[in-house]
């Protein structure tokens, strides 16, 4: 056994200032676990003059991913440059050069990480992963090892802190969307382009990575129902308070017997959830097992040092795995073959808001158009909007098919009573049995 382990870290952003600050203030408790000392022997970043956030020696810098990639001395490589098509060439390169590897890129996770981990076992080497979802929480770790004699079926999870920020600042502070969007830019979470933040796709990307180890399926981005929170209006969160919910952005995956969905979306979930209140920048996974029954994993998802502790635990598995020369042999291959539910198998409540023509027989029209889909009411409230010879209509429905709804809000756009349909949202947290 080495007596002391080399890491190659590829970027030095957010994420790769905390794993060095991490590793240089934690020595002793690394040489505790691991019975070697551990040291950053190299770092790549795109721009060598930048001014950084930590002091580092400038001479452990460089530009060239290869002088890391092709070190001999090189034991772990640890991605946290993000993007997808250099990081997937590198961490290949990295595994086929027998590094073990340590990334945080949920992007390259969700769309390659089947044939990472496929080249990872066949070099003998680890690839972990638990910093790209959740950041410090350990979710990959609690549904691989701790929930992996139980049968899944459900995962609700707040996995976006960026987006959670915003809501909740929004909805407690009646801040403006972009400048809370602004300040959870400054704060290091969100991602390089926030739109993948805003419009859904870095929480679908999580759920894919999380409904895959869930259910043992063989779960691909593609089959997740993606929509962001940019419409997202003040009017609305003030609305699903009324009503007795708060706005989150919910990343849902369920399970009927070997039938699954997974979607993402601005989600109402009711004040007692205890989904409801995860605030800020803090994330959250709520999983549903049939032995278990419920748990619920929370924490910081984002930032330097709880993302960075993920990263440094991966590390400390690798080098465990070292140390009784295992390594490579951890991850196991999807169960079950893959069924994705059609709209009619996926039932849940939702939120509507339109405004209608304030008029003899406009309410009648709309019971009729939601009957006819066979959909009812479970609150309503009617608002005159006088000014203008409107009334805005705000409901709650009892649970329906999402084929039902997709029909009433196609006959709501095209009725002549209704002026314009201003929001449709899914509750959730409400369905355990369904
Ligand atoms: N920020 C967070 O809270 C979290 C981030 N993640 C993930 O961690 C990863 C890193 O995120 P974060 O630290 O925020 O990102 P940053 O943008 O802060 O840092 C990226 C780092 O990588 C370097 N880099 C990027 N591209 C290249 C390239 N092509 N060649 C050389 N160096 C490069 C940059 O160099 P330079 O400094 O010179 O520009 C920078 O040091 C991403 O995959 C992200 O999704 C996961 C969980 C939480
Ligand atoms: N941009 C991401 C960072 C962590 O994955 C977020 O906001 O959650
Ligand atoms: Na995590």
């Amino acid at each position: 056994m080495k007596d002391c382990i080399s890491i190659g870290l590829l970027g030095l952003g957010t994420v790769g200032s905390g794993v060095v600050k991490i590793v240089e203030d934690h020595q002793d408790r690394l040489a505790h676990q691991i019975g070697c000392s551990v040291q950053v022997k190299k770092i790549l970043v795109k721009d060598l003059e930048k001014e950084r956030s930590i002091s580092i020696q400038k001479d452990l810098l460089t530009t060239d991913a290869y002088e890391i990639l092709d070190d001999a001395e090189v034991d772990v490589v640890v991605e946290v440059m993000g993007g997808i098509e250099d990081a997937r060439k590198y961490i290949l390169h990295a595994l086929r050069n027998k590094k073990h590897v340590v990334t945080a890129n949920k992007d390259l996770m969700a769309l390659y990480g089947t044939e990472l981990l496929r080249v990872a076992n066949e070099n003998k080497c680890d690839l972990f992963y638990e910093a790209s979802v959740a950041g410090g929480i350990p979710i990959i770790r609690s549904l691989v090892d701790g929930l992996a004699a139980d049968r899944v079926t459900k995962l609700m999870g707040i996995v976006n802190g960026t987006t959670n920020f915003i809501l909740t600042k929004m909805s407690n502070e009646g801040k403006a969307y972009e400048d809370v969007l602004k300040e959870a830019q400054e704060l290091g979470f969100a991602e390089a382009d926030p739109t993948s933040d805003v419009e859904g796709l870095d929480a679908a990307r999580k759920m894919t990575i999380l409904a895959k180890l869930g259910f043992s399926m063989d779960v691909e981005l593609e089959d997740v129902q993606v929509r962001g929170i940019s419409s997202v209006s003040s009017e609305d969160i003030d609305f699903a308070k009324y009503f007795g919910y708060t706005m989150k952005l919910i990343g849902y995956a369920k399970r009927n017997d070997n039938r699954i969905e997974v979607s993402v979306g601005p989600t109402l979930i009711a004040h007692n959830h205890p989904l409801a209140s995860v605030s800020n920048e803090f994330n959250a996974v709520y999983v549903y097992g049939e032995a278990v029954g419920e748990t619920m994993f929370y924490g910081p998802g984002a930032g330097s040092l709880p993302t960075a502790t993920a990263i440094v635990s991966d590390l400390v598995a690798v080098m465990k795995n070292m140390r009784l020369g295992v390594n490579g042999t951890s991850a196991v291959l999807p169960q079950y073959p893959k069924e994705i539910k059609e709209d009619h198998e996926i039932y849940f409540k939702s939120f509507f808001r339109f405004t209608v023509k304030d008029q003899l027989g406009s309410f009648a029209e709309i019971t009729s158009i939601f009957t006819e889909s066979d959909i009812s009411f479970e609150k309503i409230i009617q608002v005159p909007l006088k000014h203008k010879g409107l009334a805005e209509i705000i409901l709650v429905t009892h649970h329906a098919s999402y084929s039902a709804y997709k029909k009433v809000l196609e006959n709501l756009e095209t009725s002549d009573v209704v002026d314009e349909v201003r929001s449709y949202y899914r509750i959730a947290g409400e369905d355990l049995d369904v």
